[in-house]
C-alpha cells in the first residue's frame, strides 16, 4: 500500500491534470486541469450540469475518472495500489445534504468515523468531537439528534465531523444550497474562519460574495471545461470570456 508521507511545503495540495470523466455516452469532464496550493481557497462556479460536483467527487475518489492524473500532496491517488480510505481521511468532504446519520446523536455522528477509520478510543474521539463542535459553535448540541437541528446547524455539524478526522484539505459541494437563506450566513462564517485558519479548500458554490471575499482563485466551469480562472475579484468584475459574462449576468 502507498503511504502518505508528510509532503514538502512546495508540493501542491491538489493537482488535477487533463481529467476526463464519462458517464456512458455523456462526457462530463473534458480535460480539466487545475492546481490548489496548500492553504489556498479555490472556488468553483458554473451552470448546473457543468461538471463541478463530478470534479470534486473525482478528487476524493467518489468517482473514477476516465482519464487524466490526480495528485494529492504529490501522491498519485489514481494508483490502483492506493488505500482509498487513507485518501479520504486526508480530504474532508462536505455535501449539500449534510449526510448525518439520523439515528445517532451529533456527538456520535462525529465519533463514528474517528473510531472506525482512525481507530481512536471512545474518550479521545469524544474529546476531538467536542473541540470541533465548539469550533463551529455547536457544543451545546452534542447530545441532540440531527432532526432537532436546523439545516444550518446540521451543516455545521457535518463540517465539524469532517474536521474531526484532521483532514489536510476540505472539499465543499454547494454547502449552503439546501439551506433557507437566513441560515446561510452562519455556515459561511464557519467556512470563512476555516479559511482564515489556513485550511486548504475547494468550494463549489453559488455564493459569489463568499468567492469574492474568501477565494484566492476562482474557476468558472462550463460544459465540462474550465473556461476562465483567476483572482475572484477580477473575474467577477471583469469576466473575459463571453460564457463567463453570460453566466455572471444571470447570477450577480
Ligand atoms: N452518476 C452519474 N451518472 C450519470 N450521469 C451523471 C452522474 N453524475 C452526474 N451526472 C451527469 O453529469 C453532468 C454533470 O453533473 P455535475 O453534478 O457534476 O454538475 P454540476 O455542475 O455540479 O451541476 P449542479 O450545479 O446542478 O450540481 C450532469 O449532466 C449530470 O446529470
Amino acid at each position: 500500500m502507498t503511504e502518505f508521507p508528510t509532503p514538502p511545503t512546495d508540493v501542491p495540495a491538489i493537482e488535477v491534470v487533463d481529467l476526463y470523466k464519462r458517464f456512458g455516452e455523456l462526457e462530463v469532464l473534458k480535460g480539466v486541469s487545475l492546481t490548489v496550493k496548500a492553504g489556498q481557497v479555490v472556488c468553483v462556479i458554473g451552470p448546473s450540469g457543468s461538471g463541478k460536483s463530478t470534479l470534486l467527487r473525482c478528487v476524493n475518489r467518489l468517482e473514477e475518472p476516465t482519464a487524466g492524473q490526480l495528485r494529492v500532496e504529490g501522491i498519485d491517488i489514481l494508483d490502483p495500489e492506493i488505500d482509498v480510505d487513507k485518501v479520504r481521511t486526508r480530504i474532508g468532504m462536505v455535501f449539500q445534504q449534510f449526510n448525518l446519520f439520523p439515528h445517532l446523536s451529533v456527538l456520535r455522528n462525529l465519533t463514528l468515523a474517528q473510531r472506525r477509520v482512525l481507530g481512536r478510543g471512545k474518550e479521545e474521539a469524544a474529546e476531538v468531537a467536542r473541540q470541533n463542535l465548539e469550533r463551529v459553535g455547536l457544543l451545546d448540541k452534542a447530545d441532540a439528534y440531527p432532526a432537532h437541528l436546523s439545516g444550518g446547524q446540521q451543516q455545521r455539524a457535518a463540517i465539524a465531523r469532517s474536521l474531526s478526522m484532521n483532514p489536510d484539505m476540505m472539499l465543499f459541494d454547494e454547502p449552503t444550497s439546501a439551506l433557507d437563506p437566513e441560515l446561510v450566513g452562519d455556515v459561511l462564517d464557519v467556512m470563512r474562519n476555516l479559511a482564515g485558519s489556513g485550511m486548504t479548500m475547494m468550494v463549489v458554490t453559488h455564493e459569489m460574495g463568499f468567492a469574492r471575499e474568501v477565494g484566492d482563485d476562482l474557476v468558472f466551469m462550463d460544459d465540462g471545461m474550465i473556461v476562465e480562472e483567476g483572482n475572484p475579484r477580477d473575474v467577477l468584475a471583469n469576466p473575459r470570456h463571453t460564457r463567463t459574462q453570460s453566466f455572471l449576468s444571470k447570477v450577480l
